[in-house]
């Protein structure tokens, strides 16, 4: 029996129209898709067909030139500034290329920094923080300092940095760019597993169709228009478990 699908992000004829010097740059030229709970989200396209602007405007970084963007029941694009910044703190997780951690602090205390600024006391930032930490495979290396850890442990605390808040969306943009290819992998399918298991909706940009392939659907994006939705090839986990596998042997 199909279930019944929950909408957390909806997007309404959304344009972003850049000015330059004479020209317009329609970095987005009319995009509608619906994303839903529980959901792994790949926007997919070559560079310059306006997945960051997508992006940023999902996240309520950037204002539409036209268009709605509707996220949890609310609009975004009628929000003031205050108004976002509130909402991204209570809605949103980020998962950056670059991990963004703090190099001198070790992973329970980067973790737990999202915590500290919404005013959470030590101990219960400490606890929650190795709580996600276990989530994400790292119950070792808890003390161990960011810029003693290797790319794919970093992005593993940026990803329970992201879930710590436990925000009902969380963007990642290119977030397996700077991994090996066994450790890209290996980082996808804890994405899909914390997706399925905590149910949140994870929007995740790349130019990489294989890696967009990990995703329950793709969007894929062409000079600022989605030309189609795919839904995830059952083979693409499989393929990906061989050759994760193939890796571990070698
Ligand atoms: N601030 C801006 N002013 C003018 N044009 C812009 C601006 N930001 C983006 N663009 C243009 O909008 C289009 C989409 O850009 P965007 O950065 O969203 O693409 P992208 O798919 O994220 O590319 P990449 O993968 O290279 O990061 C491009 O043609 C870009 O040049």
């Amino acid at each position: 029996m199909e279930e019944k699908k929950t909408p957390v992000i909806r997007v309404k004829n959304l344009y972003k129209i850049y000015q330059v010097g004479t020209n317009k740059v329609y970095a987005l030229n009319g995009v509608d898709f619906t994303m839903y709970k529980g959901e792994f989200c790949a926007i997919v396209g070559p560079s310059g067909s306006g997945k960051s602007t997508l992006l940023n405007m999902l996240a309520g970084l950037e204002k539409p030139t036209k268009g709605e963007i509707i996220i949890a029941g609310k609009h975004m694009e009628r929000m003031d500034e205050n108004q976002l910044v509130q909402f991204r703190r209570e809605n949103v997780g980020f998962i950056f290329q670059s991990y963004n951690l703090l190099k001198t602090l070790n992973a329970v205390e980067n973790v737990a920094l999202p915590l500290s600024f919404r005013g959470v006391p030590k101990k219960i930032r400490n606890a929650k923080a190795e709580e996600y930490l276990k989530l994400v495979g790292l119950e070792k290396q808890m003390k161990h300092m960011a810029n003693a850890m290797s790319g794919g442990q970093q992005q593993r605390v940026g990803i329970a940095r992201a879930l710590v808040v436990n925000p009902k969306i969380i963007f990642a943009d290119e977030p397996t760019g700077n991994l090996d290819s066994k450790t890209t992998m290996e980082v996808l399918k804890l994405m899909q597993r914390i997706v399925r298991e905590q149910q949140q909706t994870l929007v995740m940009v790349t130019h990489d169709n294989y890696i967009a392939g990990f995703a329950d659907r793709q969007f894929h994006i062409v000079d600022g228009k989605i030309l189609k939705i795919e839904e995830k090839k059952k083979e693409t986990e499989e393929a990906g478990n061989d050759a994760l596998k193939r890796g571990e042997e070698s």
